[in-house]
This record gives structure tokens, C-alpha cells and sequence, in this order.
């Protein structure tokens, strides 16, 4: 596998750190609430815990190597910590920790009780079997010991791994605390070990039911529907390939889709079940009939209705932002947009729907998986989408809301910070994704504070 498209030296690496790019997310927003007390914003800023393992595996080539996991619990005022466990070469602790505090606003936006946390290992899975990842995910659950837990924070599964390592993780963790219900300390397990009806399509679902309903909002001019939309799909594992297939089945035209080795494009849209058989056959996107091939850099820039990246961070910079075409950006991936390129593309008036509010469909049907854990029950599929349905037009229209109030309120705010002691200056207009923090942090901090955690 290769890894992310190299950084462009134009920008410094402090401008592509994620979890510089989360803090600077998070400072921003919190100017548009200036009654926050300071050392609560520094509480709410900061990992709880970040816990680093390292560890040692015999692989199936009979040759031993150690590797490095991280896992993160960002805040947990609001519920247990909540987030997925990345297998990908460029996992280091300063990703995972943004990806946690991601998840901790994201779990805030659409209302679950949850707090926020994210895992990942520093491994090539492609360089290895299906014995050596299986391997890993035990040592590295392991050694994590006590610090998941159904109560306390729970996995689920993000790039490179899927039902088959929940469940991995799910053995393991049930081996260590023999006699109990196991089954909610991870989520998105195989339909017969409790996992959820729904689960594996559920963010995918949530990224087109977030799209529909902010077009129902009429966040696009004359776009307010997906159906004869064009649509631009980068990525298409759990995220993309999903969305790409529901987006088709909504009347969208997708017209290109990717993978890491690039992607594949055609105007009159693309066969997505021809797209889903090829890649399960060969791995790849590239080469399905009827398509032209087109770079990942190219198929960003392509000129389209919505543009959904649901691969990794920092594929929108400030470097190719003035590509753009796409009058719509739903975030299926987590931190994909860097803060340049939302500056760029709110001033050109292409609305960006951020992944702590576009991609939260996996982590509310997680939190359905955890509830029927608990009862050992297992809902029906109707039953999963309608309610993931409600929680993501609930989601969209409280963050549409949180802006439209913010930005018909800006001298307000303007007048309070400056009674305060803040700086004066102006505020500028918000977009969606400063809204959708704005919504979160004032959750969790009114829980924090309800709880007296913060005096
Ligand atoms: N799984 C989930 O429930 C959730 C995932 N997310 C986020 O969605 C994103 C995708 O996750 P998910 O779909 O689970 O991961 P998967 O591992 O299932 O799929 C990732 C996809 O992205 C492709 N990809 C990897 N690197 C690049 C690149 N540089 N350029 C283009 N494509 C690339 C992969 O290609 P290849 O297979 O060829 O490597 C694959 O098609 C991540 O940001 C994740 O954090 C967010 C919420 C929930
Ligand atoms: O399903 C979950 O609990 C978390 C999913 C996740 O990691 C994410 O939303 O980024």
C-alpha cells in the first residue's frame, strides 16, 4: 500500500499535523463562545489519556517484529470514550490524538453518550497475513488491558480493519474478563457475535442521509436534492465504496471513484456493482470496463455536485484547493479539508459538510450495536436506518441552526467577548464546520459543568 500523497513542501508540517489542525478547529469555535471560562477550554482541548504500546510478534515468514499502537481517550464527560482502531503505515500519536478529539465533538454533534477516543497501530497491512494481523490485534489489545472496557472506552473499526478484527478484539478482551457480557466493549463485530444490523453500511448511509437533508436545508443553491446529482467518490473501502453505492441507488450519477492506486472516471456514471466486484476480485478500482483512469489529484478537481473524500486527512490543501470545481464537499473521511483550504473554499461559497457531523452515521449505529449488546437483543434493519435516519437530519439541522444563530448574532458575541476581556476584534461570519463546533463544545462543557468536573 502507498501512503498518503506526499505533503507539498509549500505547506509546513505544522499546517498538516492533524492534531494541530484539530486544535486550530477547536480555538477557532471556541471565539464564538467567549462565556466558556479559559480553564475549561484548556480542559476540554487536551487528551485525557494517551497511552503508547509497543510490542513484538512472530510473523508467519518466522521472522519477529515489534510494533506500535496508540490509543487515545480525548474526553469522556460525556459517555465512555468512542472510536475506531486505524491499521495504516502513517498512524503516529499525534494522528491518533486528533482522530480522538474528532470523535469526542463528532459523538457531541449527533448526540450519543459517548466521549471521544480512537486507536490505531503503525503497521503496513499489506506486507502482512492474515495470522500476522491477527497477531497484532491481540498484543496490542492485550497490552491495552483494563484501559478499554463496555464502560471505560470502546474500539470499533476504521481504515484496514473491519468486523473480522472486532471480533479479534472482542475474544481477547472476552478471554481477559471471563463470566461477564463482553459483547458492547467493541462495536462493529460480525452479525453473529452481536454485531449490528446496519453497522457495516452505517456511515456511508449517514454521509448520504447528512448530504440530503443539508441540501433539504438549502445549503446549495438550486441543488436540493441528491437525485441527478453528480457525485465525486475518493476512497472506496468501508466509507466510499458505500456511499458511492447508496448515492447511486438515491438517482445520484457517480461519476469517478478511487482507491490508493488511483481512479476511474466516466461522465454518464460509473457501474458501482461492476466497480464492487472488480475490487473484491482484484483489490483495485483501476482497469473497470467503460472507464477512463484518472489520478486521485485529478479526480478532487473534477467539476461535479458533491465530493465525497472518505479515504484519509489533508487530501484538500492549500496547494490544490483552487482545483476545486465540486459545489458541495461532504466529508466522509475524518479531517480530509485542512483549515486553509475551508478558508478558501467558504469564501468561493462552496459549503463543506464536516466529518464531525457528515460521518457520524457509523458511530451512532455503533451506539445502537452497544445498546443491543446490553439487552442481547438484535433490532431489525428498518428499525437501525429509520433511527439513523432521525439522528442525522436531527444532527444536521441542529449545526444549520447553530449557524444561522452565530452568524445573525455576530456583534453580540463580538460585544461579550470584549466584556470579557477578549480580544475585540470583529468576528468573521462562521461556516459549517465551526458550527458543528460550536454545537459540541457546548454540550460537552454544559455536561461538564453539570457535573461539577469544572468548578
Ligand atoms: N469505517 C467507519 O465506520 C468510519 C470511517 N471513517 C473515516 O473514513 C475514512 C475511510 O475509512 P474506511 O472506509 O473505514 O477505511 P477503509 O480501509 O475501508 O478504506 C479506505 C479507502 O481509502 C483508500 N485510500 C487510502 N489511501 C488513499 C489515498 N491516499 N488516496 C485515495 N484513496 C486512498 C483505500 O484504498 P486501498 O484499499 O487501495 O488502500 C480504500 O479504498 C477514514 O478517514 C476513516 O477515519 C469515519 C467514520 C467511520
Ligand atoms: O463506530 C465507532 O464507534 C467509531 C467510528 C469512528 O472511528 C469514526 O467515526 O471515526
Amino acid at each position: 500500500m502507498a501512503s498518503t500523497s506526499p505533503p507539498p513542501s509549500a505547506q509546513s508540517p505544522e499546517e498538516l499535523n492533524p492534531f494541530a489542525i484539530a486544535q486550530e478547529q477547536f480555538s477557532h469555535a471556541v471565539r464564538y463562545l467567549p462565556e466558556l471560562d479559559s480553564g475549561l477550554v484548556e480542559f476540554m482541548i487536551r487528551p485525557e489519556r494517551v497511552l503508547t504500546v509497543e510490542f513484538p510478534i512472530q510473523k508467519d515468514d518466522g521472522t519477529v517484529e515489534n510494533f506500535v499502537g496508540h490509543r487515545v481517550l480525548h474526553n469522556h464527560v460525556r459517555g465512555p470514550g468512542k472510536g475506531g482502531i486505524r491499521f495504516h503505515p502513517s498512524v503516529n500519536a499525534d494522528e491518533v490524538r486528533a482522530l480522538a478529539a474528532w470523535m469526542t465533538w463528532k459523538c457531541a454533534v449527533v448526540d450519543v453518550p459517548f466521549g471521544g477516543a480512537k486507536g490505531g497501530v503503525e503497521c503496513d497491512p499489506t506486507q502482512l497475513t492474515e495470522g500476522d494481523l491477527r497477531r497484532i490485534t491481540r498484543r496490542f489489545i492485550s497490552q491495552l488491558g483494563d484501559a478499554i472496557g463496555p464502560f471505560v472506552d470502546i474500539p470499533a473499526p476504521d481504515v484496514n480493519t473491519n468486523a473480522r478484527t472486532m471480533a479479534w478484539i472482542y475474544d481477547t478482551y472476552a478471554v481477559m474478563h471471563p463470566g461477564e457480557n463482553n459483547l458492547p466493549v467493541v462495536t462493529g463485530k460480525p452479525l453473529d457475535m452481536g454485531g449490528s444490523r446496519g453497522r457495516p453500511e452505517a456511515t456511508g448511509r449517514g454521509v448520504l442521509f447528512a448530504c440530503e437533508q443539508a441540501l433539504r436545508r438549502g445549503l446549495v443553491d438550486g441543488l436540493d436534492s441528491v437525485e441527478g446529482a453528480t457525485v465525486v467518490v475518493q476512497g472506496f473501502g468501508n466509507v466510499g465504496a458505500t456511499a458511492a453505492e447508496l448515492f447511486h441507488e438515491a438517482g445520484a450519477r457517480v461519476i469517478a471513484i478511487s482507491d490508493v492506486s488511483g481512479g476511474v472516471h466516466n461522465a454518464d456514471g460509473i457501474d458501482i456493482q461492476a466497480a464492487l466486484a472488480l475490487r473484491d476480485e482484484t483489490g483495485f478500482v483501476k482497469g473497470l470496463d467503460g472507464t477512463e483512469p484518472i489520478s486521485n489529484d485529478d479526480l478532487l478537481a473534477l467539476a461535479c455536485d458533491v465530493l465525497v473524500p472518505a479515504a484519509l486527512e489533508n487530501q484538500i490543501r492549500a496547494d490544490n484547493v483552487d482545483r476545486i470545481q465540486a459545489r458541495f464537499v461532504v466529508e466522509g473521511a475524518n479531517g480530509p479539508t485542512t483549515p486553509a483550504a475551508d478558508r478558501a473554499l467558504f469564501e468561493r461559497g462552496v459549503p463543506v459538510l464536516p466529518d464531525i457531523l457528515a460521518n457520524a452515521g457509523g458511530v451512532t449505529v455503533s451506539y445502537y450495536e452497544w445498546v443491543q449488546n446490553q439487552e442481547n437483543e438484535q433490532w431489525e434493519e428498518e428499525e437501525v436506518n429509520g433511527r439513523l435516519l432521525r439522528k442525522m437530519n436531527r444532527a444536521v439541522d441542529a449545526v444549520v441552526d447553530t449557524q444561522e444563530r452565530i452568524n445573525g448574532d455576530l456583534d453580540a458575541i463580538g460585544a461579550a467577548r470584549a466584556e470579557r476581556g477578549l480580544n475585540g476584534q470583529p468576528l468573521g461570519a462562521i461556516d459549517l464546520r465551526t458550527a458543528a463546533y460550536v454545537l459540541a463544545i457546548q454540550r460537552v462543557s454544559d455536561v461538564t459543568l453539570q457535573r461539577g468536573i469544572w468548578p
